[in-house]
């Protein structure tokens, strides 16, 4: 296919998108089987310009002054892909398979209108009812914020010292472009162009050996900055696939014990297998069984308890774009729920001395610093370690990270704009 008529194929799934209101991956898996001589290169362009629309959902239709599929696609083009007016009219050029040629009220829009006047949420492409929620914790900063929330990701990559060093394992990548992520000492970083095919991690020996997970280096460093250490005894209160896990046990470097448990088993299946390809032995993971508490074993003996909270999940907005249209209010109110009844079950667990580090990948201030407060509020056993101190294993890096994330009393959020991460939140908790 001709990227013209990539293009037009594009404008046609936007349309079906609005009037069958389905998910976008759904969209495209169905266009994929109905258009089988579509080769993968297509596909992957194809569903780059879908989740570009996506980023750029609200400002791409303020900037053409027009919600319909094919003014979001030509103002994405311009917003997102940086494109000028002659490099579109090229594209839809009216041709066989390309768009129609742009009508005198396109050429108007994209030669004159910007985003300058523009709500926070429309600039920033977000719900109009999280406006009040960004403005909380980012004030006037919030569409800037969201405009980095709302952009591609790389794809990151953690080096498992049980496996393998860095150095070694970054000249056998080299083929995939990766480098260096700036502040993990252990992350990889891959940047993936709009029309990028999947690398194909999966099927790399490393990770076939164990050597690496894909992880963000924003998930990467919350699991640093609960500083498990070998002979610790750790649990993952919501380990769920293991992301932390993993990242955790390889800092305890096989000594100590690690438990790990979820409130769904399903959720936590995959960990067995991950566990084992990453090479650690040192683990217990506790199966749910029904109402039984699987750790009741556990009296105030742990030294960290990890809680990877169930939350709304606006961090990792710029990798699944569909999402966050998606999300309603009342998502917020269960998660808050959620997060009071895991950080319940994790003050019992704690030894005096211990600590919780308590992660989120949201931004908002409910599911992180308010959180806290509260937590302390109804446990004053418990207070906050000092963020700078959080982020004194990042060693020659903690200063300049410090710097860069959003310090408040409550602990370190990582944002896009700001740690070039997802967003998270970390708040270590000790016991006194
Ligand atoms: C953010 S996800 C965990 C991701 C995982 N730690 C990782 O790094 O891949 C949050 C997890 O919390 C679990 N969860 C929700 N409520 C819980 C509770 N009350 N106790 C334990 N786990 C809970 C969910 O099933 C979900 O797997």
């Amino acid at each position: 296919m001709t990227p013209a008529a990539r293009l037009s194929a594009a404008i046609e799934l936007i349309a079906t998108i609005d009037a069958q209101r389905i998910p976008a991956a759904k969209a495209l898996k169905e266009w994929g089987t109905a258009h089988r001589y579509a080769g993968s290169g297509d596909r992957a362009a194809i569903s780059g310009l879908i989740w570009d629309v996506l980023r750029r959902q609200s400002s791409a239709a303020y900037l053409m002054d027009d919600a319909s599929a094919r003014s979001r696609v030509l103002g994405m083009l311009k917003l997102e892909r940086g494109m000028d007016i002659a490099t579109i009219q090229a594209l839809c050029d009216g041709g066989r398979f390309a768009p129609d040629p742009l009508t005198a009220t396109e050429e108007a829009a994209l030669a004159s209108r910007s985003l300058e006047d523009a709500p926070a949420h429309v600039a920033g492409d977000y719900p109009d009812w999280l406006d009040p929620h960004l403005a909380r914790v980012f004030g006037d900063d919030r569409a800037a914020e969201a405009t980095a929330m709302a952009s591609r990701a790389p794809l990151d990559l953690r080096v498992n010292t049980l496996r393998g060093k860095r150095e070694k394992v970054l000249s056998r990548l080299s083929h995939l472009g990766a480098r260096e992520t700036p502040w993990s000492p252990l992350g990889l970083r891959i940047e993936l162009g709009a029309d990028a095919r999947n690398p194909g991690i999966h099927a790399e020996e490393d990770f076939i050996k164990g050597a690496i997970e894909i992880q963000d280096e924003g998930s990467q460093l919350a699991a640093l900055f609960s500083a498990a250490k070998p002979g610790e005894q750790v649990i993952d209160l919501c380990a769920g696939a293991g992301g932390k896990t993993l990242a955790v046990a390889a800092m305890m470097q096989g000594k100590g014990r690690l438990m790990a448990t979820d409130s769904d088993k399903r959720q936590l299946a995959p960990i067995h297998e991950r566990l084992s390809r990453a090479g650690v032995h040192n683990y217990d993971v506790r199966t749910p069984r029904g109402e039984e508490e699987v750790l009741s074993d556990i009296k105030a003996s742990a030294d960290l308890v990890l809680i990877d909270a169930p939350c709304t999940g606006t961090g990792t907005w710029r990798r699944n774009p569909d999402a966050k249209w998606r999300m309603r209010p009342g998502a917020l109110e269960v998660r808050l729920k959620d997060q009071a009844e895991v950080l319940e079950r994790a003050a019992p667990l704690v030894k005096g001395g211990g600590r919780i580090a308590y992660i989120t990948c949201s931004v908002l201030s409910e599911e992180n610093g308010e959180q806290v407060r509260a937590f302390i509020a109804r446990h004053p056993e418990f207070s906050v370690q000092p963020p700078e101190q959080t982020a004194a294993v990042l060693w020659d890096k903690a200063e300049a990270f410090a710097e860069a994330a959003l310090q408040s009393a409550e602990g370190l959020l990582m944002t896009p704009r700001r740690t070039g991460t997802d967003g998270f939140f970390v708040s270590v908790l000790r016991k006194a």
